[in-house]
């Protein structure tokens, strides 16, 4: 499978990081290997990294007329030229991935329609919150719901602001620098710090969510750079958290309701811990009641991820090109973790030192122990273990449930602190 690849920022290092990578697990779980053949730039003179050498271009007919591409993935940004390299891209018979949410809210109609007819794939999953899988969700896993609501923070970079203006009384400028630097703002930030880049994603959520046809024009949008210190300050003072929130609603009429708009919201809501660069989606469907989705909205690596499986798609697609390996499952007594323990026990002395003595022959420690009276002649006792080997719990538990002074064991649970 050979891909031509449309700019190399901060996207499209990320695509050629996984690819390098995971290059090989990706290979052995879908029967095919992902090669770059070509990668578009504009800039000749750039420092890069070894990795693209001797695959960059600057002639973008270069991709798009090279009969060996079978995989166009544009990640320039902006509408023009991406847009037209796209059509040409599946009028030449390729499919195409994207990250480039101005091109699919505003030309999303017409070129679904041209890749059906084609009958190539136009995969954008990267385009909706960065690396949360949320595209593929709407379009496959949710497909049996009628969607009510959509709802969530969509944007990294206003995310990232408003958090750490709050969090480290930062400047806005100080951090919107930050979040250019670690390459969350689009090459124009306005269209972060003003809502346009919400709206176009909220935009492609409500098309696919309601399945009528919304474009940003749509979509009343308010940004956050109206938002001072002093705001936040009084948010927090009234137990609320600013936060840029994307919304959509269909009503029973078929009208819709969409905008994008700075929000308090209150410290009960889910979206209230939503900090830095994360994003968040809440959909509400008539079968699968409220799901919550989570993850890095925007970056190299977690935008890559999106990408990447976009372009492994698309080789599912060809009949034929999958495969798995048989899985080599660890036993559960080779794990390891903490436990906790709850012993039902005859209350008598020397009790406690036998448990313990059992366990210590394991080389299993305790964080903690317990001893509670529940009979006259019964005791609980509770016991929280440091890490331990699985099969040695289970080995010393076999041991203590056949000690006479013991009842019943009567609960193992394993403890997690993360
Ligand atoms: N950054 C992020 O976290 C996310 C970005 N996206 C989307 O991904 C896309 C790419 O974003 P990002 O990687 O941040 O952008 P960057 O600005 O970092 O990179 C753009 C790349 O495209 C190349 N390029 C731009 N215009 C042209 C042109 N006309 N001809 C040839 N090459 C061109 C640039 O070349 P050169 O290197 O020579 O300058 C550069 O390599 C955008 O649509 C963005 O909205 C989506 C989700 C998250
Ligand atoms: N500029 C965008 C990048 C991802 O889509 C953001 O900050 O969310
Ligand atoms: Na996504």
């Amino acid at each position: 499978m050979k891909i031509g690849l449309m700019g190399l920022g901060t996207v499209g290092k990320g695509v050629v990081h996984v690819i390098n990578q995971n290059g090989d697990s990706i290979e052995k779980r879908i029967g095919e290997k992902i090669e770059i053949k070509k990668i578009l730039v504009k800039d000749a003179e750039k420092k890069r990294s070894p990795l693209v050498e001797g695959k960059l271009v600057l002639d973008p007919m270069e991709i798009l007329n090279d009969d060996e591409i079978d995989v166009v993935v544009e990640v320039m940004g902006k509408e023009h030229p991406a847009l037209e390299y796209i059509k040409k891209a599946l009028e030449n018979g390729k499919s195409v991935v994207t990250a480039n949410k101005e091109v699919i809210a505003r030309h999303g109609k017409e070129l679904i329609k041209l890749a059906n007819e084609k009958k190539v794939s136009l995969l954008y999953e990267a385009s909706v919150g960065g690396g949360i899988p949320i595209i593929r969700p709407l379009k496959q896993c949710l497909a049996a719901n009628k969607i009510y609501e959509v709802k969530g923070i969509l944007n990294g970079t206003t995310n990232y602001i408003l958090s750490e203006m709050k969090d480290r009384g930062m400047s806005f400028e100080g951090v919107l620098k930050e979040a250019q630097q670690k390459g969350y703002a689009e090459l124009d930030p306005t269209d972060d710090i003003e809502g346009f880049d919400a709206a176009r994603k909220l935009a492609i959520l409500c098309t696919l969510s309601f399945n009528k046809y919304v474009v940003p024009d749509d979509i009343y949008t308010k940004g956050i750079s109206s938002i001072s210190k002093e705001d936040i300050k009084y948010a927090q003072e009234l137990g609320y958290t600013i936060k840029l929130i994307a919304y959509g609603k269909i009503y029973e009429n078929e009208k819709l309701e969409a905008w994008v708009h700075p929000v308090m919201i209150s410290k009960e809501s889910p979206l209230n811990g939503v900090n830095g660069v994360y994003n968040a989606i809440l959909i509400e469907g008539n079968a699968v009641g409220r799901l919550m989705f989570y993850g890095q909205g925007a970056g190299m690596m977690p935008t890559a991820s999106a990408v990447v499986a976009d372009i492994i798609d698309v080789v599912n697609h060809i009949p034929g090109k999958n495969g798995y390996e048989d899985a080599d499952i660890i036993p559960i007594q080779d794990t390891v973790s903490k436990y906790y323990i709850r012993l039902i026990a005859l209350d008598k002395p020397g009790v406690m030192s036998k448990i313990t003595g059992i366990l210590g022959n394991e080389g299993i420690s305790l964080v903690s122990v317990v001893q509670k009276e529940v009979h006259e002649d019964a005791a609980e006792i509770v016991l929280i273990t440091h890490h331990a080997n699985t099969g040695r719990i289970f080995k010393a538990l076999d041991e203590i449930k056949n000690l006479h002074e013991i009842y019943k064991v009567a609960s193992i649970i394993r403890v997690e602190e993360d």
